[in-house]
């Protein structure tokens, strides 16, 4: 039973551990649903578990060392075998949109590099429809407002609309791993995800944005009807 968001999301992340085996290249997602994952994780490689983690940000390459899981570069690992990461929502047929913590750049290149990717979120996370978040979009500092007026008006072309902001933090431009900037688009309900990620990925200064789509294999949902699995068929196993 998961009681709280918290519970959820660890219930969800303890689950994630029957995916892992000894030896297997590992990316490591980024946001607070991910860090318990990385934290468990760290507990069965102090017990003798051997695998190999490539981090989707700064913030879980320092988390991860300090749990003690052994790090490589995607450069030294380009092809993984499981990406456990969290997301900030998850539609039908596990389409995705991440990017809430700031990491989907380096989240997208990794989970694109693994063969599988395991999504772990508490219950509140499944929409019928994604876009109630509001979609992360990666971008070049350089001609910020002209990529911003390219994005709403690829939106308005799909009849989207809705304000899309320059994402702030503590009073200052939030800045990415990468040295990016991201635009937070409001747009709503995205009832076609493949025609905006298509419509955005073809925007200059645009260098990625928060739908993932085709890439989850599996999400692992905690609530408090306990731990659901669920697969891109939309099949569920309790
Ligand atoms: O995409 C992400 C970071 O870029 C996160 O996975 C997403 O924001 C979910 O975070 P949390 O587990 O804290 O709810």
């Amino acid at each position: 039973m998961a009681a709280n968001s918290d519970s959820a999301k660890r219930a969800a992340a303890a689950r994630a551990l029957d995916e892992v085996r000894p030896g297997m290249r590992l990316g490591l997602g980024t946001g607070s649903t991910a860090n318990i994952f990385v934290e468990l994780l760290g507990e069965r490689v102090r017990g003798g578990l051997a695998v190999r983690g490539v981090p989707t940000s700064e913030a879980t390459r320092a988390l991860a060392e300090r749990v003690g899981i052994a790090l490589a570069t995607l450069d030294q690992l380009p092809e993984l075998d499981l990406t456990v990461d969290g997301a900030d929502e998850i539609g039908p047929d596990l389409a995705l949109i991440k990017g809430g913590g700031g990491a989907l750049l380096r989240e997208k290149i990794v989970a694109a590099a693994s063969a599988a990717m395991v999504v772990i979120a508490d219950h509140t996370k499944v929409v019928s429809t994604l876009g109630r978040f509001p979609l992360p979009i990666e971008v070049v500092p350089f001609g910020l407002e002209a990529t911003r007026r390219a994005i709403i008006a690829a939106a308005t072309a799909l009849g989207l609309t809705g304000d899309v902001r320059l994402r702030m933090e503590n009073g200052h431009v939030f800045v990415t791993d990468g040295g990016h900037f991201i635009l937070d688009a409001g747009f709503g309900a995205i009832p076609d995800p493949l025609a905006l990620a298509q419509r955005l990925a073809g925007i200059p200064g645009v260098v990625e944005h928060g739908l993932f789509i085709g890439l989850a294999t599996k999400a692992i949902v905690a609530g408090d009807g306990g731990v659901q699995v669920l697969t891109r068929a939309a099949t569920t196993e309790s």
